[in-house]
């Protein structure tokens, strides 16, 4: 487990206050809540995972970072703030795309949707250069090379020449993360970066993120569906269940001493080698449907621990210690024991 960057009182890098986000639904009937008041931030230097099943919200929350919701949603309340001074909730289309790229940037799970297969990758991060910081075609060139080395990719010059099409998904991936920090960004946000490649080039990838870290003090949100991917590279973790942060801590935190009952469920999830000969654990049911919400807390229908007052009550998020809050009734006091619920 990663105990590098320390969670201070700094201003932070970015910080996400209340956020709502809702979809408007076809043919004029309403709206639906997709994030219900998401508060977090990111220190600089700092690498905050964000976990929780398919449909919980992760994507809409770091799109709505980057400006880049789809035309059907909007942020109706909150505000995200850039070191403290850039307003991202109030800036128009022209004023963000000249963060993104330079301040903000994203690195997907599939290369292929960032990168231009009819162009030479030389071409894709020359121009990146040249767009950003405005440099002459034989500086964007040396600073290609340069950049290529330095995210592990060999014969850098050859490469200049080279398509997509004609790269393994791991050096496409590396050419993806090179694009997204040449202009070393102060916030990467990484969407399920390694979930297509094979565990070794996993391990090499999610290596390289950790060396920008240290080397150039990028912050980075990481967004995963394995927990096991956080528990390594993340200093804190926010678990998201339906719209909401239910549960963040730190890495021990969340895997010591979890207290949300969604948590401990994804961490008795976890395959591992002991839990080879039985049956894997899964949390019952599914995540709600936007319609489908309620208005209590939204894992109660899941929740083995369940009382009236969780489907009456949306859930405070109670203050644990420092760094750590819980969106549940029995995070108060003991908590739930986390080994209750295999
Ligand atoms: N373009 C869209 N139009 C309508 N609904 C959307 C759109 N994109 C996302 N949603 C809905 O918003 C909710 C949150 O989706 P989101 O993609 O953020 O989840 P996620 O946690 O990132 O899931 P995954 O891990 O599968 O990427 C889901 O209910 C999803 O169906």
């Amino acid at each position: 487990m990663n105990d590098g960057v320390k969670t201070g009182k700094q201003q932070p890098l970015l910080e996400i206050r209340n956020l709502r986000v809702e979809l408007n639904q076809a043919r004029g009937k309403g709206r639906l809540s997709v994030l219900d008041g998401v508060s977090l931030s990111v220190s600089k230097g700092e690498i905050v995972g964000i976990v929780g099943e398919s449909g919980c919200g992760k994507s809409v929350l770091s799109l709505s970072v980057l400006g880049l919701l789809p035309n059907a949603m909007q942020m109706t309340e909150g505000e995200i703030w850039y070191k403290g001074k850039h307003p991202l909730h109030q800036l128009r289309d022209k004023e963000l795309r000249g963060f993104r790229g330079k301040e903000l940037s994203m690195v997907f799970q599939d290369p292929m949707s960032s990168l231009n297969d009819g162009l030479t990758v030389g071409t894709q991060v020359i121009e990146t250069f040249r767009l950003h910081l405005g440099c002459s075609r034989k500086e964007a060139v040396e600073r290609t090379v340069r950049l290529f080395r330095k995210v592990g990719l060999s014969r850098p010059e050859a490469l200049l020449s080279e398509y997509p099409h004609q790269l393994s998904g791991g050096m496409r991936q590396r050419i993806m993360i090179a694009m997204a920090v040449s202009c070393n960004p102060g916030l990467l946000i990484a969407d399920e970066p390694t979930t297509a490649l094979d565990v070794t080039i996993q391990a090499q990838i999610l290596d390289l993120m950790k060396k920008i870290r240290e080397e150039d003090g990028t912050s980075i949100i990481l967004i995963s569906h394995d927990l096991g991917v956080v528990a390594d590279m993340c200093d804190r973790i926010a678990v998201m269940y339906a719209g909401n942060i239910v549960e963040e801590g730190t890495v021990d935190d969340i895997f010591e001493r979890p207290r949300h009952p969604y948590t401990i469920g994804l961490l008795h999830s976890i395959p591992t080698p002991a839990k080879k000969q039985k049956a894997l654990y899964s949390i019952p049911g599914t995540v709600p449907a936007l319609q489908d919400r309620g208005t209590g807390c939204r894992f109660a229908p899941r929740c083995a621990y369940a009382t009236e007052r969780c489907t009456a009550e949306a859930p405070a998020f109670l203050s644990i210690d420092e760094a750590h809050r819980a969106r549940c009734i029995l995070a108060a006091g003991e908590g739930v024991k986390a080994d209750a619920v295999s």
